[in-house]
């Protein structure tokens, strides 16, 4: 006879916590965001900690290089996308790898033969007002000069003018090398009066270009996820087909994390990608698997050796999984039951492997909900997507402003070539739905406000760490007439409240 679950399947929004004592010390500037990202013995530290606890999600709409650059600078970490050829996703790898702060690589290049007409042409294309004249025109040709409007007058100069009659050649420019810090660049700036320092190799190729106006928003942020090269750091999702050849070329790249990227983890095919992983690497090589939605399922992914877990089925905004398929769980009855097991698992071998809990997350204050619960970080798809830096089109919808926001399991992302069912038969219904969200600005100013919220409910409960919120929380289940009592109600309100 089947089983039957007693307990009801449970959504955040379902759920409040109960505030604690606070002490005077229990202030936000004191609470501490860290958490583990992958799994580490009894008494030790984890290898990887992210400084806040949210990562991107693995989809097309949501996690490409620019998404990883910006998330790492916050203390995040974005998993680049998976569903894409084994090359592209390596490139993106590498660009978060080899990214500079502050150093950008030039996209507005002109060769010295192109006349004045194109340089217009290109600036109104770019908007850029500093071009780079190199040997070919491209963004790491040869340097031979730069060109910005104090070196031309539309009003006086024919617009068939060469380049390289009114650009200020390289003999006139000073230049710094591949080893010239970001520090020293702005020091060079300073000193003689520049507005932009090209950056050289040794063969006087472009490498890129620091500005004197980037220098505040380039300065270090203390939260920034950096490997011990001072590099960003960042994650890729991998699929359990190809992982022979995508692995080692996204090693080759730099990530520094994978995750293996399916709807539903409990499946001998993530042992064998384990296992695949082990046997070559040994533990130097950190992957999560999942996803999973109960204590079997993280038990069965812990001991074939995943380094984290990642726990959802069907909460995503996107996803109607539970809809075509019938499986799934409320993803705060998931999340609890999987925490249960992961200090189960700890109790008994003294291997703490980290939770993640993947979807499900609509308002601000789930973040914290999932943080009570036992999940040691999030993974979040919607809630990134909506920003400057998610790689989808901006689009003005009835006169608001959206973004492209697609799941990985609709149509759009599945073009992807591995999604079969591993037979003949191609998979012949969707999974996720292809749609818009609000577009929100910036990433930086919307996660510094979300989390300026955690921070404060956890000072609210008396807690100053992740480890003492999900120790201590105290949780309570609201009715459906307490969650209208929680939210504005018997007003006529004069203003439009945001979502989110
Ligand atoms: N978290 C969610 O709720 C959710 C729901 C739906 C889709 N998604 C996303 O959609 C994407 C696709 O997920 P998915 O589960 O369909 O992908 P998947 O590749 O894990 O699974 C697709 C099918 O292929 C089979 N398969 C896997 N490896 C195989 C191999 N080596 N040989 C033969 N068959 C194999 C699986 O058993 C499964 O039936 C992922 O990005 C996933 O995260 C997520």
């Amino acid at each position: 006879m089947a089983v039957y679950m007693n307990e009801v399947s449970r959504t955040f929004g379902e759920y409040l916590l109960i505030p604690g004592y606070s002490s005077v010390e229990c202030i936000p500037a004191n609470v501490s965001l860290q958490t583990p990202l992958v799994k580490f013995k009894k008494g030790n530290k984890s290898p990887i900690s992210l400084n806040i606890p949210m990562t991107s999600a693995i989809m097309q709409s949501v996690s490409d290089d620019t998404m990883a650059i910006s998330l790492a600078k916050e203390g995040g970490l974005s998993f680049i996308y998976g569903s894409q050829s084994i090359e592209y996703q390596a490139q993106m790898v590498n660009r978060v790898k080899s990214y500079r702060a502050g150093f950008i690589v030039s996209d507005s290049n002109i060769s010295p033969e192109g006349t004045l007409d194109e340089l217009l042409i290109l600036k109104k294309k770019t908007n850029h007002s500093t071009v780079a004249v190199t040997i070919d025109g491209s963004s790491r040709g040869k340097l031979v000069g730069i060109v910005t409007s104090k070196d031309y007058r539309v009003s006086r100069m024919a617009l068939g003018t060469k380049v390289k009659d009114f650009m200020t050649p390289f003999e006139d420019l000073i230049c710094g090398n591949k080893d010239t810090t970001l520090k020293e660049a702005n020091n060079i700036i300073w000193e003689h009066k520049l507005n932009c320092l090209p950056i050289i190799d040794g063969e006087q190729r472009l490498i890129s270009l620091v500005f004197r106006k980037d220098y505040n928003t380039n300065k270090k942020n203390e939260n920034e996820l950096i490997d011990e090269s001072k590099r960003y750091m960042v994650g890729a999702g991998i699929n359990t087909r190809d992982y022979a050849e995508r692995i080692p070329a996204l090693l080759q790249a730099g990530v520094d994390v994978f995750c293996i990227d399916s709807s539903e983890g409990f499946t001998e095919w993530q042992k064998i990608v384990l296992e695949y992983i082990r046997k070559n690497y040994g533990d130097t090589v950190k992957v999560g698997a999942g996803n999973v939605i109960d204590k079997e399922g993280f038990r069965f992914l812990a001991e074939a050796g995943a380094d984290f877990v990642k726990v959802g089925i069907g909460g995503g905004a996107i996803c109607i999984t539970r809809e075509q398929k019938g499986i799934g769980r409320g993803q705060a009855t998931a999340l609890i039951e999987v925490a249960k097991a992961r200090d189960e698992y700890f109790n008994e071998t003294g291997i703490y492997v980290p939770i993640c809990s993947d979807g499900g997350i609509v308002h601000d204050y789930h973040i914290t909900l999932a943080l009570a619960m036992g999940a040691d970080f999030l993974m979040l798809g919607r809630y990134f997507a909506r920003f400057d830096e998610s790689p989808t089109k901006k689009v003005n919808i009835n006169g608001n402003y959206m973004k492209e926001y697609w799941g990985e399991g609709s149509t759009r992302a599945k073009n992807w070539q591995r999604y079969d069912l591993g037979g003949d038969g191609k998979l012949s219904f969707e999974e996720g739905v292809d749609s818009f969200v609000p577009y929100a600005g910036s990433l930086e100013e919307n996660v510094g406000l979300s989390l300026s919220k955690v921070r404060s409910t956890m000072c609210n409960c008396g807690y100053l760490t992740l480890p003492e919120l999900k120790e201590n929380a105290k949780l309570t289940l609201v009715s459906s007439t307490s969650i209208v009592e929680g939210s504005a109600h018997d007003v006529l309100l004069n203003d439009s409240r945001q979502m989110l």
